[in-house]
């Protein structure tokens, strides 16, 4: 259970170019006292040493997002380990100065330590390009890490950003991201199957009972919410109330900073 003062911890899911980074913003725009993690896609456009900044060392070892697109089976194994590594350093970030003097605090975080597993990687398998062998060792450590730091990465909520793939496909031409321009339609339906199993109809296996108990708020996305200010306020009223039920569910016996009692 989460203590007063404590983060309530969400993340935001949802298959590739269906508006994540979008909703971010607009989430952003909303709340603008909540701590957001966007994805670290450049950290992974730009592989480097640990602790060296462009300035020091500009060496990069590669564009890992490109290799994946290009050689699935060679680099898939080495992408999630990458992958998974970034997110959890996300996820355990200590909470900011500023969140520490919030009464809420929110963080959210897109995609997780969660997504990785039971999406990304698990698609990858049953695609063969993780073999039996490199899946096994994936989920050994990711177990292991996982139940180890237990609360720590826990989240409260999700947030799934839920879109037919070929809407999601029209997104990912027009942002024409040059590593994605052989993505095709079937990768996405792929995906979107993987969302719908582990998030709606819950039919994916997962290892965590703290996941098993976080909400799930599913937002229909396949409208344009960009430039239409009305789809924004239907879809950021849903978001207060969804968590303002978890910060009930979790915090029954905290008294409510706002409610002036
Ligand atoms: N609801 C929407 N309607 C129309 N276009 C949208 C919508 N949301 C996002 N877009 C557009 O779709 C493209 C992809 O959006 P965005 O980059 O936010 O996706 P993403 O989910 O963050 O992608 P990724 O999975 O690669 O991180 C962008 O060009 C964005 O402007
Ligand atoms: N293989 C693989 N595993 C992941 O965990 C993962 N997370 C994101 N992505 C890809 C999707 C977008 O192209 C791009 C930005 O989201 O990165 C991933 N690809």
């Amino acid at each position: 259970m989460r203590r007063c003062g404590a983060a309530l911890r969400l993340a935001i899911e949802g298959n590739i170019a269906v508006g994540k980074s979008t909703f971010v913003k607009l989430l952003g725009r909303t709340f603008p006292e909540w701590h957001l993690v966007t994805e670290p896609v450049a950290q992974w456009q730009k592989v480097q040493a640990p602790g060296t900044k462009e300035a020091s060392s500009p060496q990069s070892f590669g564009n890992l997002l490109q290799m994946i697109y290009q050689e699935p089976s060679r680099w898939s194994y080495t992408f999630q380990t990458y992958s998974c590594m970034s997110r959890l350093k996300a996820q355990l970030e200590p909470l900011a100065e500023r969140l520490l003097k919030t009464p809420e605090p929110v963080q959210v975080f897109e995609r997780s330590v969660y997504s990785d597993r039971y999406v990304f990687a698990k698609n990858l398998f049953e695609a063969g390009h993780l073999n039996p062998l490199e899946w096994t060792i994936y989920q050994d450590w990711h177990t292991f890490l996982l139940q180890e730091l237990g609360d720590r990465v826990a989240l409260h909520g999700f947030l799934y950003l839920q879109a037919a793939p070929e809407k999601c496909l029209e997104r990912l031409h027009r942002r024409a991201r040059s590593e994605e321009k052989g993505v095709q339609l079937d990768y996405l339906q792929q995906l979107h199957a993987q969302h719908e199993s582990w998030l709606v109809e819950k039919t994916t296996e997962v290892h965590f009972a703290n996941l098993r108990s976080a909400s799930v708020l599913v937002l229909d996305v396949n409208q344009d919410f960009e430039r239409d200010a009305a789809v924004q306020d239907v879809l950021m009223t849903k978001v207060e109330a969804f968590v303002k039920m978890l910060r009930s569910e979790a915090l029954p016996s905290c008294p409510n900073p706002h409610s002036g009692v």
